[in-house]
């Protein structure tokens, strides 16, 4: 068994020892569609394959024999979709159920460790309110500090600020002047990507003060809100596709 959080956190939270890093990726290749347990929505999630997942797949460093990683599909049926939540149309990805899995939960931000570990990364961002969620036990994991994007009037200090639409609104983001350093290397946490107004406002604020993005990384992604042309050059890497 390996610790994921460093020894000054419980040593209760446990991993099983993880998978290759590349088997994950290649499971994102190989895999086929799925459903979301009856229960909860028939909306069809299938495993996804983004953008920087694909292109390492592709790597043969990155490839493994049967290309299946069975902590996915259990990711994804653990997400409820609400119909018309927050308002008609919406076809609402809830991870509130995600959270309440206790294994769904802990294989999610495994495979976020075991993709980040050891790549040179200062920043864990996490995007208000889910990205906080997510982004401090990766951030722990991995040896980073972990900086909030906010909404407004939420930092006490001198904050820069960014203003971006969503699917259902406007919003704007902030992050406390001095978080980060120019030359630092990051990565985006959030639960989802829509229309990818939000974490193209991350890179934003995080680019203008000089920081590299590594990659921003979702559990969810909405494919065909097509938010992922949004973001420039940051990778985007998801774990589930819902379509
Ligand atoms: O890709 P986009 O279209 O920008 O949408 C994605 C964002 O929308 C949701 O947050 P929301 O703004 O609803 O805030 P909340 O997490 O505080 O509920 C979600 O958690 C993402 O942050
Ligand atoms: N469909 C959706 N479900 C959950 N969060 C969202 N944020 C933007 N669109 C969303």
């Amino acid at each position: 068994m390996q610790t994921l959080i460093s020894p000054f956190v419980s040593h209760s939270l446990r991993l099983a020892p993880p998978l290759p890093r590349n088997s994950l990726l290649n499971n994102y290749h190989q895999a086929s569609p799925i459903r979301l347990s009856s229960h909860f929505s028939t909306t069809s999630l299938r495993l996804f394959n983004s953008g920087a997942a694909a292109a390492a797949s592709r790597d043969s460093e990155m490839t493994t024999e049967d290309g299946k990683d069975p902590r996915i599909a259990k990711i994804a049926s653990s997400i409820r979709v609400i119909p018309d939540f927050p308002k008609p149309g919406i076809m609402f990805q809830d991870i509130t159920t995600l959270l309440l899995d206790t294994e769904a939960f802990k294989d999610t931000i495994a495979l976020f460790v075991e993709r980040y570990q050891g790549r040179g990364i200062s920043v864990v961002a996490g995007v208000e309110a889910r990205g906080f969620i997510f982004g401090p036990p990766i951030a722990l994991a991995i040896g980073a500090k972990f900086v909030p994007m906010r909404k407004p009037k939420k930092l006490p200090g001198k904050v820069i600020s960014e203003e971006y639409s969503l699917e259902y609104g406007t919003d704007k983001m902030e992050m406390h002047v001095g978080a980060v350093e120019p030359g630092e290397r990051a990565i985006i946490i959030d639960d989802l990507i829509a229309t990818g107004g939000t974490l193209a406002a991350a890179i934003r604020l995080l680019e203008r003060v000089g920081v590299k993005i590594v990659e921003c990384a979702c559990v969810i992604e909405l494919p065909e809100l097509k938010g992922k042309e949004k973001l420039g050059d940051a990778p985007l890497f998801v774990l589930v596709s819902s379509a």
